[in-house]
């Protein structure tokens, strides 16, 4: 059950109201009407983007907020998995939203709230329907992505040790290596929500196509088709597709901070990042695939489980041929 505190900001900044109350008027009434006779007020979210960081969480939740029904908190707010945070209670969490309608849906993004513990417990008890919403990329480029981030100056060096024997083996002790074994993660939210309330977005695909992505995720919050290939415009120079507001003859890209080239990792090196990662993606196609057969025999019919599994085979299918490449150099 969600609930809902009452709050009574002393002064309110342009911040607190999305777009579709600070452009009333810039856009064509037929894109978002109002709840009539309603006041906008503060609501806890209804749908979380978990994570996984580095895997495209920001240009997702930007998409997003393009919606007219879904009202995007500015911020990461790491409320449930930094404890200075967590500690100031619901009232300050509530406090970080935008005011929004009734008819329109709350969404946080902070990405570490995959890989912590006290985040699952505690939105499970601030609302047991939350809908998740999880993006993943392929674990080596998001150990990449997050190397450099980390601003290690030689990837291969930073992740990698030389046993006695001189081989070179992948550091498993490292957060960045072991945040990209997503299974472990996910294996563990499920045990809480039900997979009817998971929505993984396929990086990869959100990079290429993120009209289809948005889309999907448009079915899986229930709310209205609106945003379309209009939506969305490639920009040559930044090699990444930006967004095009409603209210907008601009076009919005991520900042230089995303998007960032990649070193290219010597070819041995590849190798040893995509077999350390082998067994951990077959567990997850297999942990995810099984829990929707079971959930299948008894509820056959249920689109959920259908969208579900499709999002995920997407991303075993976009995952699988860069792996299996890799791999080959193996034999
Ligand atoms: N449209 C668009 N524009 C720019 N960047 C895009 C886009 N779509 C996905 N990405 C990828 O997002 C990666 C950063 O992921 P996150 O936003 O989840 O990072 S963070 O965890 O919030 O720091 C970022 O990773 P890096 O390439 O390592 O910078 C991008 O690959």
């Amino acid at each position: 059950m969600i609930r809902n505190l009452q709050y009574r900001p002393n002064k309110l900044s342009q911040h607190d109201f999305h777009w579709t109350v600070r452009t009333r008027g810039q856009y064509d009434a037929s894109i978002y009407t109002a709840p009539e006779g309603e006041m906008p007020r503060k609501r806890f979210p209804q749908a979380v983007i978990i994570g996984a960081g580095k895997c495209g969480t920001r240009a997702l939740i930007e998409f997003l907020n393009m919606h007219p029904q879904v009202v995007a908190a500015r911020e990461e707010i790491h409320f449930f998995d930094l404890d200075h945070n967590f500690h100031k209670g619901l009232t300050w969490y509530l406090q970080r939203m935008r005011y929004s309608y009734s008819d329109q849906i709350t969404l946080e993004k902070t990405p570490s709230y995959m890989w912590t513990q006290r985040a699952r417990d505690e939105i499970y008890r601030l609302n047991s329907d939350m809908k998740l919403i999880v993006v993943l990329k392929d674990p080596v480029i998001r150990l990449v992505s997050q190397a450099i981030r980390n601003r290690d100056k030689d990837v291969s060096e930073s992740l990698l040790v030389q046993e006695a024997d001189g081989t070179l083996s992948v550091r498993e002790n490292l957060h960045p290596v072991y945040w990209s074994i997503y299974v472990n993660y996910i294996v563990k939210w499920l045990r809480k929500f039900p997979i009817t309330q998971l929505h993984v977005v396929d990086s990869s695909m959100l990079v290429k196509d993120p009209a289809g992505e948005v889309q999907k995720v448009e079915r899986f919050l229930g709310i209205r088709p609106v945003l379309t290939k209009r939506n969305f415009h490639f920009d040559q120079q930044k090699g990444f597709y930006c967004k095009r507001p409603f209210y907008l003859q601009d076009i919005i890209c991520l900042g230089n901070e995303k998007g960032k080239l990649h070193p290219t990792l010597p070819p041995e090196v590849k190798v040893l990042f995509y077999k350390f990662y082998r067994p951990h993606n077959e567990k997850l196609f297999k942990v995810i695939g099984k829990s929707l057969k079971a959930k299948q025999r008894w509820r056959p019919s249920n689109t959920d489980f259908r969208r579900l599994r499709d999002s995920l085979l997407a991303f075993a299918d976009s995952l699988n041929p860069i792996l299996n490449k890799e791999l080959s150099r193996l034999d």
